[in-house]
């Protein structure tokens, strides 16, 4: 078996506004469209106010302006004061729609992406995710996206700043196209000259990126670990100093090293201008002539320029690290193949026996060379039957459970269910006959199916059974509880399995956690009850008081299958095989 995996197409490295615009095209068509219009209105805003201060001979001032009574307030230039009031409420609207569409657009996109991610990981293949890592999954679904958001929500505040700069550059070679040119030399050397330290930092940022995966590992293994670490203060110590700090101490100097470029690179952007102001006002006029009224204007233009691009240079880490992640994004899910098998109609499959043929699962690890191999097996497993798979530690055995489970491909040879052989267009079907209950298994707080009231009959005749209906009721397809002792957790993923009747049960070290009184119940009456209904039943059991039961046996030893014994048909049930 060798589901074909489809790898997402590679992308080209979209930018966040393109990734906002093909996400939502017409919603991020507008949000532009009213954030440059915004901007457009914030330039305007300047010279309506200076030509309110201006009279006809170029003077500056407010005596012999016209001046009008509004609702008994007195006003001067009272057109103009109406555009200016008019343009202060368009501004409200056009920004307010601009920011809040694009906010909605970010979120919806983040919601999807997470959605996506999280359908990804549900549809890749398994050892695929074995290799990525929880960590490096968990920072993708939750760290990444809400910096994309975060990186979203501020495109519109640069649109808007960036038009106003560009309609004030404008309003400046209107004045004085030497001023303007002036000014313009300086925005594009201090643009060229900033770009400088924000590669840095987004180097930093990249290096920060990575770091935090590291990071997130510590954490989980810390939470997880929080038992052993407790009871030895050593162990605790040389957790902090081995690996939780070390990250730590490279994941903070990275981080800083990316601010404090940024910040440094914002500042000096700032003191650029406050440059060109002053060589304006003390150095340009002694060259060039130009009028009190025009010097004022010029001066005005430049000190409101400086808030856009204060705006425009702190928004900017922002916009970095949200393409970061973006492309982190992209790059888990370039590593996590779809297989194709997902896309075809369900449609259940039924089998009498699995066979493996010469099938064999090679693990997956950053050092091919010794990455440890399962096979090449032959064998089959029949409905009716029970085979337990014994051996050492380490000889393969659940390696192969998940064989079985179609969880590992065979990296040769070839597994078939009955007339069905394990392929692309078959996988899926089958794994749905499948009902598994790994060492590492994993007990959700509900059904996930509809129940009915014949299921709900069923699970509570099954909870009765497990001596588990004291603790725990089902309501509404909710278990009342999942905090419960490790054997009665196995003993209700068993009671899940039961009620989801598949045709075949793979039961990993299922009985370690049982008591010795469950533990018989579970080898001489649940497995005989299953194998009655005609199911085929694979344990995985280090209990050789108990392999008497077994139809089959099958041994493993260093990923060999080095001995298979089977039932006589003629021995009772008690003989040993
Ligand atoms: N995810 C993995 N990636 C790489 N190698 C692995 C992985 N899981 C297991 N292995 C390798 O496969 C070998 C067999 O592991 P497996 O869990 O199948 O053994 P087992 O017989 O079930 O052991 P036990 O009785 O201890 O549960 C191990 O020695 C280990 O080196």
């Amino acid at each position: 078996m060798n589901p074909r995996l489809r790898a997402d197409r590679p992308r080209s490295r979209v930018g966040l506004l393109s990734g906002l615009g093909r996400f939502a095209p017409n919603r991020v068509f507008f949000s532009v469209l009213l954030g440059a219009l915004s901007g457009c209105l914030y330039a305007l805003a300047i010279p309506i106010i200076l030509s309110s201060l201006r009279e006809p001979d170029d003077g500056l001032t407010y005596a012999g302006a016209i001046v009008t009574r509004v609702a008994g307030i007195e006003v001067s230039h009272v057109r103009l004061a109406a555009f200016f009031m008019l343009l202060c409420v368009l501004i409200l609207i056009s920004r307010a729609l601009a920011v809040t569409i694009m906010a909605r657009v970010s979120l919806d996109l983040a919601t999807r992406l997470r959605n996506r991610l999280c359908r990804r990981i549900v549809r890749s293949a398994y050892p695929q995710l074995e290799l990525l890592g929880q960590a490096r999954l968990m920072v993708a679904v939750t760290d990444d996206v809400r910096r994309i958001v975060a990186g979203a929500e501020v495109v519109p505040q640069l649109l808007i700043n960036g038009v106003t700069l560009l309609g004030l550059l404008a309003f400046l070679s209107y004045i004085d196209t030497r001023i303007f040119v002036f000014v313009l030399e300086a925005v594009v050397f201090g643009i060229i000259t900033f770009q400088i330290p924000v590669l840095i930092a987004n180097r930093y940022f990249r290096i920060a990126r990575q770091l935090h995966d590291s990071v997130e590992k510590g954490v989980r293994n810390l939470i997880l670990g929080v038992k052993e670490l407790q009871i030895d203060r050593q162990k605790r110590e040389g957790y902090f100093s081995q690996v939780l700090e070390p990250c730590d101490r490279k994941l903070l100097a990275a981080e800083k090293r990316a601010m404090t470029t940024l910040f440094m690179a914002n500042s000096y952007g700032d003191l650029l201008f406050f440059f060109a102001i002053g060589t304006v006002a003390f150095v340009f006029v002694n060259y060039h002539e130009i009028s009190s009224g025009d010097l004022v204007a010029v001066v005005m233009v430049l000190l409101y320029i400086t808030a856009p691009i204060t705006v425009i240079l702190n928004m900017l880490p922002r916009m970095s690290m949200a393409s970061v992640s973006l492309k982190k994004i992209e790059e888990v899910l370039g590593e996590l193949p779809e297989e194709d098998e997902f896309e075809q109609p369900l449609c259940e499959r039924h089998w009498q026996a699995i066979s493996f043929d010469d099938a064999s699962y090679r693990h997956r690890n950053d050092k091919a060379h010794d990455a440890f191999v399962v096979g090449p097996l032959s064998f089959s497993i029949r409905k009716g039957e029970i085979t337990f798979i014994v051996g050492g530690n380490g000889s393969g055995k659940s390696t192969l459970c998940k064989m079985l489970s179609l969880h590992y491909p065979s990296t040769s040879g070839c597994i078939t269910f009955g007339e069905h052989a394990v392929d692309t267009s078959s996988i899926d079907d089958l794994r749905q006959g499948i009902a598994t209950i790994f060492s590492d298994f994993h007990l959700f707080d509900r059904l996930l199916c509809p129940v009915d009231e014949e299921k709900l009959v069923s699970i509570n005749h099954y909870l009765r059974e497990f001596e588990l209906d004291s603790k725990v009721q089902v309501l509404d397809g909710v278990f009342s509880t999942t905090d419960l002792s490790d054997g009665q957790r196995k003993r209700l993923a068993l009671v899940v399995s039961f009620v989801d009747n598949k045709q075949l049960y793979l039961l990993d070290e299922w009985a370690a956690d049982q008591d010795p009184v469950f533990k018989k119940v579970f080898y001489t009456e649940i497995l005989q009850d299953l194998k009655a209904q005609g199911k085929a039943v694979v344990v995985v059991s280090h209990d050789d008081r108990y392999f008497h039961v077994a139809d089959q046996l099958l041994i493993m030893e260093d990923g060999k299958l080095v001995e298979k014994r089977r039932k006589p048909a003629t021995t009772t049930a008690t003989a040993n095989v």
